[in-house]
C-alpha cells in the first residue's frame, strides 16, 4: 500500500504543500504566497487563476524535493480559509475570489442584524451573518452587481477551487459549510428555510454535491497529472475547513482542550458532541463524521504582525535573521510594565463590529519600536482572550490549550498567549498544522485510519509547553481590562470613520 499522504492549505496568503509520511514526519514541503487585491476600501479580492498556479507549482516543487515516485502518494487532502466568496461561472470557469478578510458587506449586515436574520438563521445554522461569511457576500453580490451574479455557477471554498482543479469536480465538504453558515446542522445537510433567511432561496442550485470531509471527492485528472508530477488517478478527499484541519493536525481530537489557531485569523475552538454549546458563540462547524466545533474567531490575530513587518521591517538583508524574530527580540527586550501602550488588532474589523480599526493608545515619548511591537503582540492575545472567554460562558470546559498558526512559530509569542489567558499552552512539533490535519483526512479516506482521532494519534507530535507565569497572568488581567474599556469607548468613534468612507461606484444602494 502507498505510503506517504499529500496535505494542502490554500490559507487567505499562502498555499502550502507537504508530503507526509504515516507518522506524520514531513518528507517534503514548499509554500508560496499570493497577492490580494484592494480595489476599493474594506475590499479584499485574489485571482482565481493565480490560486492555481501556485498549487500547481508548490505540488510539483514537494514531489520532487520528497524523491518518491507520484504513486507512492496514497491519497491527497486539501485545507483551505473558510467563508470569503469563492465561485465558478455556469460553464466552470473560475469567476470571484473574494476573501474571508473583506468587510464590504458590513452595512448589509447591520440592516439584518435590525431585520432580527440572524435570530432566524442561528438555531439551525448555529450562525448569524457578518461581513465575509459566504451567504453575507453573495447576497451582497446580488443585490449590488446582479450582472455578476447572473454568471455564478457554483458557490464554494478557497480549497474546493483546488479540489475542483486537480479532478474536475464540483463538490465541497460539511465542515466547510457548516463554518459558512450554510448547513443545517443537526442534519448536516443543505436547508432550503435557511438560504431563504438570507434571502438566497434562490441559490440552492448553487450549492454543489455534499460530501464529508474524509469522502472522496474524485481522482487527479491526467492533465493535473502531468502538470504537477502527481500520479493520475490518486483520490483527493473532500478536504477541511483550515480552522478545522489545524486543531486536527495539533493534535486536538477530543474535548477538554482548546485549540488556538494563530494565523491571519484569531481562532479558539473547542470539540463537542451537539452541534451547539449551551450558550452562543460566533460559529460551529463539523469535525469528522458525527462531532463538531465550537468556534470563537475573527481576523484580527498575526495579520497584525503580518502588516508590522511589511510596512516596518521589511527591508531587512537577505540572509540575515527573519523579520519575525527580530520583531520577537525587539518585543523580548522591553520590560513589562502597567503604562505601555496597548494595541487593538482591528485591522480588518472586530467580530462584533466590523467598523472598528486598529490603534495604539497610550504611546509615550519614552516609548520605542520595541514597545509598540510587543503591544501588538498583547494586543492580539487579547483578542484571543476575549473570544475564549466568549466560549466559557457558552459552556465550553477546557484546561489546557494548544497553540498553531504562524504566531506558534515566534520565540516570545507563545508565552504571551500563555500568560493572557492563563493557561497551559502545547505547541505540536510540526508546524504545518493546517496540511496535516487535511493529510489525515486523506488517511482516513484511503482507509489508513479508521477516524479522525486515530489519524491524529498515528501522525501528531506535540514538542513544546509553556506554563502561566502567575504574575504576568495578573499583569495582563489588569491590560485586558483596560483593552477592552478603550476598545468599548472607541466604537461610536469607529462608527463616524466608517461613515466617512466614500463607497465604490455603483456599489452601494
Ligand atoms: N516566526 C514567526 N513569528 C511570529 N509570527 C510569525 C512567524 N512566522 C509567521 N508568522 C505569522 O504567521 C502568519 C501566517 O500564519 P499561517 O497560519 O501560516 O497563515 P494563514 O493564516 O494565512 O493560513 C503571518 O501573518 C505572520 O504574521
Ligand atoms: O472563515 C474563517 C474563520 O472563521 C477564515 O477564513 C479562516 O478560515 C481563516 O484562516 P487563515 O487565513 O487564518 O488560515
Amino acid at each position: 500500500m502507498p505510503n506517504f499522504l499529500l496535505g494542502l492549505d490554500a490559507g487567505n496568503t499562502v498555499i502550502k504543500a507537504v508530503i507526509f509520511d504515516r507518522d506524520g514526519n514531513e518528507i517534503a514541503a514548499a509554500s508560496k504566497e499570493a497577492h490580494s487585491h484592494t480595489p476599493f476600501p474594506c475590499y479584499v479580492e485574489r485571482e482565481l487563476d493565480e490560486l492555481w498556479t501556485n498549487a500547481r507549482q508548490v505540488i510539483r516543487a514537494c514531489i520532487e524535493q520528497a524523491r518518491i515516485q507520484p504513486g507512492e502518494i496514497a491519497a491527497i487532502g486539501c485545507a483551505g480559509h473558510g467563508n470569503g466568496l469563492y465561485a465558478l461561472d455556469r460553464e466552470g470557469n473560475p469567476l470571484l475570489g473574494i476573501q474571508s478578510l473583506d468587510t464590504r458587506a458590513a452595512g448589509l449586515v447591520e440592516e439584518w442584524t435590525s431585520e432580527g436574520v440572524g435570530e432566524r438563521t442561528f438555531p439551525i445554522a448555529g450562525q448569524r451573518p457578518w461581513p465575509s461569511q459566504t451567504p453575507t457576500l453573495l447576497a451582497w453580490v446580488k443585490r449590488h452587481r446582479k450582472e455578476l451574479f447572473d454568471r455564478i455557477g457554483t458557490v464554494f471554498f478557497s480549497k474546493d477551487f483546488v479540489v475542483n482543479r486537480l479532478t474536475g469536480r464540483r463538490v465541497s465538504e460539511v465542515s466547510d459549510m457548516s463554518g459558512a453558515g450554510l448547513l443545517n446542522l443537526a442534519a448536516r445537510r443543505y436547508d432550503k428555510g435557511l438560504m431563504e433567511a438570507y434571502g438566497l432561496g434562490d441559490c440552492m442550485g448553487l450549492l454543489p454535491t455534499l460530501i464529508e470531509s474524509a469522502d472522496i471527492a474524485g481522482t487527479v485528472t491526467e492533465e493535473v497529472a502531468r502538470e504537477t508530477g502527481l500520479a493520475a488517478g490518486t483520490p483527493v478527499v473532500g478536504g477541511l475547513f483550515d480552522v478545522v484541519a489545524s486543531a486536527l493536525g495539533s493534535g486536538v481530537s477530543r474535548t477538554g482542550s482548546v485549540s488556538i489557531i494563530a494565523g491571519t485569523w484569531s481562532i479558539n475552538q473547542v470539540i463537542i458532541d451537539t452541534p451547539q454549546l449551551t450558550g452562543p458563540v460566533f460559529m460551529s462547524s463539523t469535525f469528522d463524521r458525527d462531532r463538531y466545533m465550537a468556534i470563537e474567531s475573527s481576523a484580527t490575530s498575526a495579520v497584525n504582525l503580518e502588516w508590522l513587518v511589511r510596512e516596518f521591517f521589511s527591508d531587512i538583508p537577505a540572509g540575515r535573521r527573519s523579520p519575525f524574530d527580530l520583531c520577537g527580540e525587539l518585543a523580548a527586550a522591553i520590560e513589562p510594565a502597567s503604562d505601555d501602550p496597548l494595541y487593538h488588532p482591528f485591522l480588518y474589523g472586530a467580530q462584533q463590529n466590523g467598523n472598528a480599526r486598529a490603534g495604539f493608545y497610550g504611546v509615550a515619548g519614552w516609548h520605542t519600536k520595541g514597545h509598540l511591537v510587543r503591544s501588538v503582540l498583547e494586543g492580539v492575545a487579547f483578542g484571543h482572550r476575549q473570544h475564549v472567554e466568549k466560549m466559557r460562558e457558552a459552556g465550553a470546559v477546557f484546561t489546557e490549550a494548544v497553540l498553531s498558526g504562524g504566531g506558534s512559530r515566534s520565540m516570545l509569542w507563545p508565552q504571551i498567549f500563555a500568560d493572557v489567558l492563563g493557561l497551559p499552552m502545547s505547541i505540536a512539533r510540526s508546524r504545518e498544522t493546517g496540511a496535516l490535519g487535511a493529510a489525515i483526512a486523506a488517511g482516513t479516506g484511503a482507509a489508513i485510519f479508521t477516524d479522525f482521532a486515530h489519524g491524529a494519534a498515528s501522525m501528531v507530535r506535540m514538542e513544546r509547553n509553556y506554563l502561566p507565569d502567575l504574575l504576568m497572568r495578573d499583569h495582563y488581567a489588569r491590560r485586558y481590562d483596560l483593552y477592552r474599556d478603550i476598545a468599548e469607548a472607541l466604537a461610536p468613534i469607529w462608527r463616524r470613520l466608517s461613515s466617512t468612507l466614500q463607497p465604490a461606484a455603483g456599489a452601494d444602494a
